[in-house]
């Protein structure tokens, strides 16, 4: 590390286009003072270029594995200040700290090597500029005393060649910082762009709202999680889920099920395959456009902090928030109260009491002004659950995921959950997770999703009858 500060602090100043031109000026005043002596000299040039392309490769490669690290390093302590009392509640601050040490760790060594690798590159070049130097000397200190040189000449000679040695060092460390920055680069646009984005950005053009079916096509997708490469979580899945019907998928824990519904809300883009919506590649459509005909109901959804009808307002706001700042003739802005985006606390009424939410909500002193998240009122699964289908409903999109809760919700909450979903899911392209069995039975597809593909589908008796995968599944997952 001071090894590598040592080295760049020595050239801080001859970076840049300075160095650059520096250069270029000192082998010009060197081919003006002696062509002879120039040449000699420039038989660094091929050795400093081939030298430049190949710590240019490593220096690269380099960078993106300290970007990588940085990134592990910067997750590791956001997951835990997010997660803070769950850390404080099982005394875990310890064991966060560790896992951010040897984060650092990893960072401090790939930092160690690019300083290694800057270092060799600087030595290399050094040496080759002295081995010319002496060369200089030994042709130049000939010609003097052949009488054909003058020694003044040959002094200012070599003088130039000291400073063009600084001037080439300038430019290597320049070339080093310019790979480390573009593999900085590189990956700050991997992170802003849309999740596989073509930046096509279609929407409206491609699929007009009048005509939007919602049928969504996997086609032969792979996917595998970008921390965890050797992992395949989907391998050539196919699935079709039919516009305005529910599709139910059922597997075992970690099959990739929550990984389908991520895919299609574009969290992350396929590994391979294509994901259709109304036959057009959703690489091809704007990420917004399109959530904004998804909804999402999750099994612990998040409230932000704010009053209860902002928290229900919320999709359906931004939603026609991005619409009006995309200028593509959505909900207008015009008439917009303080739940934003033309939401009016009537319809927030309206979708709280469809999703079941309305008397509870009622119950509290402030009804739906009640402050909720940090610092605001606590409310029960259940309750979060309801106050995300209120959400959904208010959003009105055409394609619907629904990942069911597991825990236990206790039996008059469930049911209230269950009639509220059963509303929100007609006349919808619905993609369920199904954990309870009423679901399955209900639903107008079931698919088995097995080693990252779909193994069986069809309806709940066709597939009970055929006494395959469903059928084993079902005394293990709804017992
Ligand atoms: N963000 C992630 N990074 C790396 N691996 C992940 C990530 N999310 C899930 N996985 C892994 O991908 C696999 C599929 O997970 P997924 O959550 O999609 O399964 P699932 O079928 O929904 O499971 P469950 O029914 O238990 O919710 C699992 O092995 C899981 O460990």
């Amino acid at each position: 590390m001071v090894a590598k500060q040592a080295v760049q602090g020595n050239l801080q100043r001859d970076r840049g286009l300075r160095a650059v031109l520096e250069t270029i000026c000192g082998l010009a005043v060197l081919f003006k003072l002696s062509p002879r002596l120039a040449w000699v000299f420039g038989l660094v040039i091929p050795f400093a270029a081939w030298s430049l392309a190949e710590a240019r490769k490593k220096l690269m490669l380099l960078g993106q594995e300290e970007g990588k690290s940085l990134g592990v390093e910067a997750s590791i302590a956001s997951e835990a200040v997010r997660n803070i009392r769950e850390v404080r509640g099982f005394g875990a601050e310890a064991r966060e700290l560790a896992r951010f040490k040897t984060a650092s760790q990893g960072t401090a060594v790939t930092s160690v090597k690019i300083g290694a690798a800057s270092g060799r590159l600087e030595a290399l070049n050094r040496a080759a500029i002295y081995m010319s130097i002496l060369a200089v000397m030994m042709v130049g200190g000939r010609l003097v005393l052949a009488g054909s040189m003058q020694a003044s000449l040959l002094l200012s000679f070599v003088g130039f060649c000291f400073s063009l040695n600084f001037a080439m060092q300038g430019v290597n460390f320049t070339v080093a910082d310019a790979k480390r920055g573009q593999a900085a680069l590189e990956r700050v646009f991997k992170v802003m762009s849309p999740a596989g984005s073509k930046g096509l950005n279609l929407g409206v053009d491609v699929i007009s709202p009048r005509d939007f079916e919602g049928k969504v096509d996997f086609r032969k997708v792979h996917f595998t999680y970008p921390t965890r490469p050797d992992m395949h979580v989907l391998s050539g899945l196919d699935l079709t889920l039919r516009a305005g019907e529910v599709t139910a998928l059922v597997g075992n824990s970690g099959g990739g099920k929550s990984t389908i519904a991520a895919l299609l809300s574009r969290f992350y883009p396929p590994s391979r395959g294509e994901i259709l919506v109304d036959g057009v590649d959703v690489t091809d459509l704007d990420r917004r456009w399109l959530t904004q005909r998804i909804a999402l109901v999750g099994q612990n959804p998040a409230l932000f902090t704010g009053t209860i009808a902002q928290n229900i307002a919320y999709g359906a706001a931004a939603a026609a928030a991005a619409a009006t700042a995309k200028g593509n003739g959505g909900a207008p802005a015009e008439g917009a109260g303080e739940l934003g985006g033309g939401v009016t606390m009537d319809k927030v009424v309206q979708a709280a009491e469809l999703a079941n939410a309305k008397d509870f909500i009622e119950e509290f002193p402030d009804g739906f002004e009640t402050f909720v998240g940090e610092g605001g009122v606590q409310l029960s699964g259940g309750q979060r659950q309801r106050i995300a289908i209120a959400r959904a409903v208010l959003k009105d999109a055409r394609i619907l995921i629904l990942d069911e809760a597991t825990s236990a919700l206790d039996a008059h909450s469930e049911a209230l959950v269950q009639e509220a979903l059963s509303r929100l899911t007609k006349g919808r392209t619905v993609l369920v997770i199904a954990h309870r069995l009423s679901t399955v039975v209900n639903a107008d597809k079931i698919c088995v999703l097995s080693q990252g593909k779909v193994i069986e589908e069809g309806k709940h008796d066709e597939l009970l009858e055929r006494k395959g995968a469903y059928y084993n599944l079902m005394s293990t997952l709804f017992d």
